[in-house]
């Protein structure tokens, strides 16, 4: 049973800010090129990390008494106390202004900038929305939203839900074989404890999901990593990003991309090539 949720008194989080600091490391760089499919070689003080490091970076630690069931921190302090019991990265909207470079101390500020209640097919969902900016001793390097949201335990498939689409065509695609060990490798990157990742049990008993979930934000970077790789390395100004559909453990996932007049449209693919992260890329 779901507590009631008290929009109002969940609102009262909006402006609520936090800061943390860390230091891009040589081994963190390595992890996260092998995580994201990346020759990992050997960085040196001044590389460039790859174009997502920041969401490895300063990641909240709380002692174990202080987790909620579903492994994240439980909820109430920087981020509101929303009483729907599954949360999920729903997406967000990134400004790509500089590199972090390995050796760069490199400070967050985050702020609940909005929370919202919606019905959705799925049933009543809470969106969260938090601004970052991630500076390096060069100034900002970062600035993004991300939206979590928060849902209610009903099943995971729309009601009436209908036979899918057939799946886009992709000018550029890269395929790769999803194995929990890399979604255990991206939980470990980012100190994320969020049992949905690599807890089998928790996920299919109790979120009633079918399998191991893929994380949004590293869906998001091996989009954002693709975008660059067919611009000269260059990532993209803006990136904006949704999730449409949980990616799940399986045999096989893509990434893929079109070229547009405005620059790429991308996204995520499960095994039978039906989107489950979106983003559309501009320069
Ligand atoms: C890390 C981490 C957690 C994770 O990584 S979880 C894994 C990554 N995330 C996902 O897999 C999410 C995939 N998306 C979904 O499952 C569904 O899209 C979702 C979010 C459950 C919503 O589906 P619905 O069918 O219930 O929603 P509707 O399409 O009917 O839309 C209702 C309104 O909500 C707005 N909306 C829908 N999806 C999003 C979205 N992704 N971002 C922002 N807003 C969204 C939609 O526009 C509708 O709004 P209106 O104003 O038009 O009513 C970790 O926990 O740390």
């Amino acid at each position: 049973m779901t507590e009631k949720l008290d929009i109002d008194h969940l609102r009262q989080w909006i402006g609520r800010s936090t800061e943390a600091t860390d230091i891009v490391t040589a081994q963190l760089v390595k992890g996260l090129r092998a995580t994201l499919f990346q020759e990992v070689g050997e960085p040196k003080a001044g590389d460039a990390a790859p174009f997502t490091v920041h969401w490895c970076l300063a990641q909240p630690v709380f002692p174990m008494s202080m987790l909620g069931p579903d492994g994240h921190p439980t909820r109430g302090g920087f981020l509101p106390p929303v009483p729907l019991p599954r949360r999920m990265w729903a997406g967000g909207e990134i400004e790509f202004l500089q590199p972090l470079r390995v050796g760069d101390e490199s400070t967050r500020t985050s702020r609940i900038a909005d929370v919202q209640v919606k019905s959705g097919s799925t049933g009543t969902l809470c969106f969260v929305s938090v601004e970052h900016s991630i500076s390096s001793p060069r100034g900002v390097a970062i600035r993004e939203r991300q939206d979590i949201v928060y849902r209610e335990m009903t099943s995971s498939a729309p009601a009436g839900a209908k036979a899918p689409p057939p799946p886009p065509k992709a000018q550029h695609r890269e395929t790769h074989v999803s194995d929990p060990v890399l979604l255990f490798r991206y939980s470990a990157l980012t100190f994320n404890g969020h049992r949905i990742h690599y807890d089998r049990d928790y996920v299919t008993k109790v979120e009633g999901y079918p399998g191991l979930i893929f994380h949004g934000p590293l869906q998001a970077a091996l989009i954002v990593e693709m975008a660059a790789k067919l611009h000269d390395g260059k990532a993209p100004k803006t990136f904006t990003y949704r999730g449409v559909q949980p990616l799940f453990e399986g045999t096989e996932f893509s990434i893929n991309a079109n070229e547009t007049e405005a620059g790429m449209e991308l996204w995520t693919a499960n095994a039978e090539g039906q989107p489950t992260m979106k983003g559309t890329a501009v320069w």
